[in-house]
């Protein structure tokens, strides 16, 4: 028995599904996980000290790729210094400012530890603010696992057929109006249906929790109407594509301004740390000086702040979001060139370091087309994938990531493995 077996046994014993969340256990692909025990660059290293590289990248925070050393020794130098104050820091004030130079539509952000943190609490916070209940999603976006979000989710609830969780109360759920992604019409009709009950509506600008879907031109700019027009509260949940579609995050690349904006992932460098930020007059509902509680004995804690910093630090670089769209482009691109000269139906698209695979003919739109890919081609063509020392996330659902490291050898040996696969018939 391999060693990530026998992890993965022992684990079972001690943690439900062997895991610290769904995603990781591998029960949609089958097979045993990869436990890893370390990473460098574009790279990790398993259990069995088998080297694969690494397209999960912790499900997207790596923009630099694994223990970059300017974000290590910044980790350490904070370390050295102390843990945790539950204080003010100047680092925190720091990330902060940073923010709200970065992304124009933020005036004001508060840090949190993790994506489910920020979305709840912005969720929270737009209800406050229009002293409304009902919110509006969209079927296969996920925002964390916040019971009034947990309906119709994507990620692992999607990957594992339970989008709508137990436990969540029917009162909870039935104030979340779920809607079809990508379809304005939907959100019209809502609207003139629930218009002055909708506190908000919350959105994952390019959804990469149902594997990735772009959005339609004028579904976005459309949101921002509604929601101007209505009173409502425009969030985007920039949790995943945050500073990995760009500088100015996605609503930068598609020109939209939203009110609220949830961060995580990237601005953590790898760290527990996430954010929301939006419109001062709505921030300002927040305790201490409105009404609108919300509080975390490890927000702004200094040593995520410190990898938070690094990281946003070396994405300022001249170039860095062309070079790393490029590289990104030309996985995808190799990808379905490789899969087209073999007749298998598949197809492939990126958007700054995200990228989405999926066994059908043409890139979907929705919800609906996601959901016949072929599902059992894709788990063949991950474990053989795997076998050959590439990593890529082992659900049809999730998005794929690129990092800095991942360079020309890299993304040539994929497209060789992969070419290898797809001419065996996959
Ligand atoms: N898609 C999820 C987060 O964005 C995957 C991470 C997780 O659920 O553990």
């Amino acid at each position: 028995m391999s060693r990530n077996q026998q992890l993965f046994e022992r684990s079972q014993e001690y943690i439900p599904g062997g895991v610290n969340s769904p995603v990781r256990a591998f029960k949609s692909v089958g097979g045993t996980p990869v436990f890893l025990q370390r990473g460098q660059g574009a790279y990790v290293l398993d259990a069995d000290d088998k080297t694969y590289i690494d397209y999960v990248g912790s499900w997207g925070p790596l923009i630099l790729g694994h223990a970059h050393p300017e974000v290590i020794e910044a980790v350490q130098a904070a370390a050295r210094k102390g843990l945790t104050f539950g204080a003010p820091t100047e680092a925190e004030l720091e990330i902060a400012e940073l923010l709200c130079k970065l992304v124009p539509s933020i005036e004001q952000v508060r840090v949190v530890s993790s994506g489910t943190e920020a979305t709840m609490s912005a969720i929270r916070l737009a209800r406050g603010y229009t002293g409304r209940n009902r919110i509006v999603k969209f079927e296969g976006c996920y925002h964390g696992h916040d019971d009034a979000l947990l309906v119709k989710a994507g990620s692992g609830a999607l990957t594992f057929g339970h989008p709508s969780s137990a436990g969540v109360p029917v009162e909870t759920a039935s104030s979340t109006v779920v809607l079809d992604y990508n379809d304005l019409d939907g959100v019209e009709q809502a609207f003139s249906q629930f218009g002055e009950e909708i506190a908000t509506v919350i959105v994952e600008p390019v959804a990469g929790n149902m594997n990735l879907i772009a959005p339609k031109p004028g579904f976005l700019q459309g949101l921002r109407e509604l929601c101007t027009r209505h009173g409502s509260v425009l969030i985007f949940d920039e949790v995943m594509t945050g500073f990995r579609v760009g500088l100015e995050c996605a609503q930068g690349l598609y020109g939209i301004k939203p009110d609220l904006t949830t961060l995580g992932k990237v601005i953590g460098g790898g760290m527990p740390m996430a954010a929301f930020g939006g419109r001062r007059d709505i921030m300002q509902c927040l305790a201490p000086v409105g009404a609108v509680y919300q509080a975390g004995t490890l927000s702004g804690n200094p040593v995520a702040v410190a990898a938070g910093l690094a990281t946003l630090k070396l994405v300022q670089a001249p170039n860095f979001y062309e070079e790393l769209a490029s590289r990104t482009r030309q996985l995808t691109e190799g990808l379905a060139a490789a899969a087209e000269k073999h007749d298998i139906a598949f197809s492939a698209q990126s958007i700054g370091g995200m990228f989405g695979l999926y066994f059908r003919k043409n890139l979907p739109e929705s919800y609906v087309e996601v959901m016949s890919c072929d599902r059992d081609a894709f788990n063949r063509f991950f474990h053989s994938m795997l076998k050959e020392g590439i990593y890529f996330a082992p659900s049809a659902f999730e998005a794929g990531f690129v990092s800095a490291a991942h360079g020309d050898a890299e993304i040539s040996k994929t497209l060789l493995t992969a070419e290898k696969i797809f001419s065996a018939g996959n």
